[in-house]
């Protein structure tokens, strides 16, 4: 995980700019997401295009620890100095933070390390509130956030801020939850499912002795799932069972070739074995989203959370999984920022509360201008913004 503190403290060229923290505590992963001010910004009383004044640019940034080395996390936030208010700090260099928005299940776990380690408040925001504010801002504010993946081709939606509702928000972290959104602040969870990205992690460590997630993830790259996964043609003797739709390359049984022979673990290679078992947990859940989208009528299914990783195996199974079950009528969407959705909508948060204590009444309003990586070689088509992304926007005075 250092190497995710070392990539992160890059984009921090003056730990005084920084302002307003907001973090998401998981099951598996913590997410931050921190503004910080351009250092040659002032603010600014030129705002026509939302109504607002005093805006100041600045960039919005993303990190991420194991929830299990949550040291890491709080060192991190003590030596860049996120605690302290930037831009606010200067108005009343008086008016230190006592608390910070938080959410997910480790809000409530860990309210007395922050405490104990940083002198720090966590305010609790709901989990599921969160969700559906980041998912809803990132598709109204952010270019090029939502794509679409299948067939190894990535394409980029372009969302109508008139037609977004309703959609079926996937969270595929830990456990998956599946939202129902209908606007703003409307949204129902509709269902959800213990087979997630932790069951994925979870058991590819029991059975690959993999350490690390991303080696398990690198593993299933080199894999072939048949050697593992039962075929249908293994059952129909290498024909299509057409009657039903089922081609003999079809999956008829995940792990389902393990029972055919005596071999034990040590015998399959840990790389089929984890492409199986990615195969396995992200059909599942395609299939599982697809089910609630029928019941509700949704055509669209937005996924994130961090099991996803941007990754093209995991995105065209839960892409074709959605197709084949839908015969084609609901889409799957994925989300650039997909594992930061509860962080933002705790950053976000901010605003709908008074902070007068906090920010002397500055608010986020949604950054029309917001775009992302605007100052790197960035190329939406090609890159994974897991570890390293910030996006530029402004922050308004309310
Ligand atoms: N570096 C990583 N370490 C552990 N799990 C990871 C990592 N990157 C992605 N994941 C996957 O993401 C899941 C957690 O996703 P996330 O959206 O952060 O959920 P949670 O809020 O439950 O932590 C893990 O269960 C795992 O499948
Ligand atoms: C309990 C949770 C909301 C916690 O969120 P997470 O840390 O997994 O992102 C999630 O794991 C979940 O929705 N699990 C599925 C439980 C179920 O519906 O069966």
């Amino acid at each position: 995980m250092d190497h995710l503190r070392e990539i992160q403290t890059d984009g921090i060229s003056n730990p005084r700019e920084i302002s307003r923290l907001a973090i998401d505590i998981g099951g598996s992963l913590i997410k931050l997401v921190y503004f910080s001010k351009d250092s040659s910004d002032h603010e600014d009383p030129l705002n026509d295009s939302v109504g607002v004044s005093n805006g100041v640019n600045g960039r919005l940034h993303f990190a991420k620890f194991e929830t299990i080395n949550i040291n890491d996390c709080l060192k991190f936030i003590s030596a860049n100095k996120l605690l302290l208010g930037g831009f606010q700090h200067q108005e009343n260099p008086t008016n230190d933070r006592s608390f910070i928005k938080a959410t997910g299940g480790g809000a409530y776990k860990f309210s007395d390390l922050f405490k104990e380690k940083l002198g720090i408040s966590l305010e609790k925001e709901d989990e599921m509130d969160c969700l559906v504010t980041g998912a809803n801002f990132l598709l109204k504010a952010v270019n090029h956030e939502a794509f679409t993946y299948l067939n190894g081709q990535k394409e980029f939606v372009q969302i109508d801020h008139n037609d977004l509702y309703p959609y079926l928000l996937v969270n595929i972290g830990s456990g998956v939850g599946m939202v129902k959104v209908d606007g703003d602040g409307k949204f129902e969870r509709v269902s959800g499912t213990s087979v997630g990205g932790g069951t994925f992690w979870g058991l590819g460590k029991l059975l690959t002795k993999c350490q690390s997630f991303d080696e398990l993830l690198e593993l299933s790259h080199r894999g072939n799932n048949r050697v593992v996964d039962m075929l249908v043609g293994d059952i129909y003797g290498g024909m299509d069972y057409s009657k039903i739709g089922l081609s003999s390359t079809a999956i008829a049984s995940s792990f389902g070739r393990a029972i055919s022979n005596n071999n034990e673990l040590d015998d399959y290679k840990p790389e089929d074995v984890s492409r199986s078992l990615l195969r396995m947990i992200s059909n599942n859940i395609g299939q599982i989203s697809y089910l609630n989208a029928l019941r509700f009528g949704l055509k669209r299914i937005f996924f994130g959370g961090f099991f996803i990783r941007g990754q093209s195996y995991t995105m065209d199974t839960i892409s074709v999984a959605v197709h084949f079950w839908s015969k084609g009528e609901a889409k799957a969407m994925f989300l650039r920022h997909e594992g930061f959705l509860g962080a933002l909508g705790a950053f976000m948060s901010y605003e709908r509360h008074s902070l007068d204590d906090l920010m002397i009444n500055q608010s986020v309003q949604i950054p029309v201008d917001a775009s992302c990586g605007t100052d790197t070689n960035y190329n939406p088509l090609e890159r994974d913004l897991n570890e390293t992304e910030s996006m530029q926007c402004r922050v308004y005075q309310a």
